[in-house]
């Protein structure tokens, strides 16, 4: 009787652009999944040597000789253990996104990504063909497997030519970005796919932050019958081992429940850090003005990046509460992070001197709001400019949804975590991240939240609560529903419209808005492509 196979899901941040560090970073797991868990075969995510997303590096002239060189490095210097790896393939005719797999020097196996997903964040289309459907079934330790990549495991052509191909696992290498719900939604397909086919699925995807996308892993070994053998923990890097015994995963894995608001913080704390990092910033600059938006992102960037490489940075007006000021001063020394205040009182004084004469026949409106907004953007970017920081902008989404934000004010900076969590999500964060300890003082939370921009400012009063407006959001951002539809959904009329209009009217500020991760089922820029130019109604 043969033995169990011994497969390794190596769940890994990998960067892009950056093949020979890839190469290295592949070339260590293979080794220590063969030294330390006496593996048959490790397999890595889709395009793990160039990492994903990689848009248009794919069509640098130089890049062919670098990936090549890098395969024949991990062909020549991994021994021992099959290693299947993703990456740009190109041929004759194009260029496919595609996978390899290498033992002792030979090629054992080659799959071409049969189906590119062209919707929501993707655009493989613009770069690869599309693969034909010969599916790559090789054999390990006498039982056959069948190799597809990522959007293939979520149509049922390629895991059924698998099986008529002999295949008795399905392993499927991925780069599937998290989203909320997500997880549920790769269940779902994975006990499509176990149930219509009866093959086992072996899941591998990254984890890390790569811009406005997030990989959160949850590699997985599902069973025929459906049931997990393996479920990884999110956002965390590991090598997942399984045996597989020619019918079914071993051992069944008991699943740690997962809460989403924890879910969610972390990913988003993955985002920061690898940004943070992964372009060479010392640390990071928050505003942080005793509210809740700041309060959550100074929190996030401080279990990031560590006390000592957070900056947070008082910027008083005449218009700033008292308890402002102390419950930011609070908040930072809770978390052991740098806090400066540099009162923004005599820029603006200064601004509007040099308007005053200009301004003479006109009432003080939002125009000198936003001179107070953009007065602290200043002071922020000449901190960053001096001393490296990059600045995190702390816009949510239902605020940058409505341009609830100052151009060049508030949305100076070059990060923005929270730019796609709703302000009800940013309590419930906040909450969450207290409920581990209580970094963020309570009335924080607790208080209406106000851009305390002139005397007495509540964001209610010129927004409907945010209780309304998020749901009104979500229907009209995510769901595309019309106007009426929404109104149909039992919301008030003049809200909706109100709102729309809001959304419509502030694209062009989300154009020159930050790069922020995307958390929600819809987010703003790769995702969402409006036109800013537009006329139109109650589509
Ligand atoms: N279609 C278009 N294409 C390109 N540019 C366009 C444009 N329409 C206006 N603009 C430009 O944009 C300017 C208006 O934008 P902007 O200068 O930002 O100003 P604006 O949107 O008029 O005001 C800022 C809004 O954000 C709120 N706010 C500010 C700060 C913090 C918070 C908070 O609670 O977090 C809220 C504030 O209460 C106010 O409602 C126009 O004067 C014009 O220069
Ligand atoms: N007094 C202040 N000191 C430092 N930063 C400030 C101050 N006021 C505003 N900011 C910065 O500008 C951002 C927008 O703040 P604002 O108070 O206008 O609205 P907000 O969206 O309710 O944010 P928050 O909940 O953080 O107060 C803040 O998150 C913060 O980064
Ligand atoms: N890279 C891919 O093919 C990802 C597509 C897939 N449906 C996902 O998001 O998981």
């Amino acid at each position: 009787m043969t033995r169990p196979i011994k497969l390794v899901a190596a769940q890994i941040n990998l960067w892009v652009g950056d093949v020979d560090g890839n190469v290295k970073r592949i070339i260590d797991a293979a080794n220590t999944a063969r030294d330390r868990h006496g593996a048959d075969l490790i397999a890595f995510p889709e395009l793990s040597l160039i990492g994903y997303p990689p848009d248009d590096l794919l069509l640098r002239s130089g890049l062919p000789p670098v990936i090549e060189e890098g395969l024949s490095r991990i062909r020549r210097e991994v021994q021992g253990i099959h290693v299947a790896v993703g990456h740009p393939e190109y041929a004759r005719d194009g260029m496919y996104n595609a996978a390899s797999v290498f033992r002792d020097g030979e090629v054992i196996s080659h799959a071409r990504k049969q189906l590119l997903p062209n919707y929501g964040v993707f655009d493989e289309r613009r770069h690869f063909r599309p693969g034909r459907d010969d599916t790559a079934v090789f054999e390990l330790g006498g039982m056959r497997v069948g190799l597809c990549i990522c959007e293939d495991l979520w149509g049922p052509a390629p895991a059924a030519q698998a099986r008529r191909a002999g295949a008795q696992l399905l392993l499927n290498i991925n780069a599937s970005p998290f989203a909320i719900g997500k997880a549920q939604q790769r269940e779902a397909v994975f006990r499509e796919r176990a149930g219509e086919s009866g093959l086992p699925v072996l899941y591998v995807n990254l984890v890390g932050g790569q811009d406005d996308l997030i990989f959160d892993g949850d590699s997985a070994a599902m069973n025929g019958d459906g049931e997990f053998a393996m479920r990884a923990p999110l956002f965390e890097e590991g090598l997942h081992l399984v045996e597989f015994d020619g019918n079914r995963f071993m051992p069944a894995a008991q699943r740690a429940p997962r809460n989403e608001h924890a879910v969610i913080y972390k990913g988003v704390v993955q985002a920061i850090r690898d940004y943070v990092d992964r372009n060479g910033f010392p640390g990071a600059l928050i505003g942080l003005s005793g509210g809740i938006d700041s309060a959550l992102v100074a929190a996030m960037a401080v279990d990031a990046l560590g006390p000592a490489r957070v900056w947070t940075v008082s910027l008083p007006s005449r218009y700033t509460a008292d308890m402002s000021n102390t419950d930011a001063a609070e908040q930072a020394r809770r978390m052991g992070a740098k806090y400066s205040v540099l009162p923004i009182e005599p820029a603006y004084e200064a601004f509007t001197g040099v308007l005053a004469d200009t301004f003479a026949c006109r009432e003080p409106d939002l125009t000198e709001e936003n001179i107070q907004s953009r007065s602290r953007g200043v002071l922020l970017m000449a901190l960053s400019n001096k001393f490296g920081h990059v600045v995190l902008t702390t816009g949510n989404k239902s605020e940058m949804a409505v341009g609830y934000a100052t151009l060049y004010g508030d949305m100076c900076g070059g990060f923005a975590p929270i730019k796609d969590c709703y302000k009800t999500l940013v309590y419930g964060l906040a909450r969450y991240r207290n409920s581990v300890s209580e970094v963020i003082p309570p009335r924080v939370i607790e208080r209406p939240p106000t851009a305390e921009l002139r005397h007495d400012q509540k964001d209610s009063d010129s927004l409907p609560d945010y209780a309304v407006l998020d749901p009104i959001l979500e229907a009209y951002v995510e769901a595309q529903r019309s106007i009426p539809e929404i109104v149909a959904m039992g919301f008030d009329e003049a809200d909706v419209r109100k709102v729309a209009a809001l959304v419509r009217r502030s694209e062009y500020k989300r154009r020159q808005a930050p790069p922020g991760p995307k958390v929600t089922n819809c987010a703003f820029g790769r995702e969402r492509r409006y036109p800013i130019t537009a006329v139109y109604g109650d589509l």
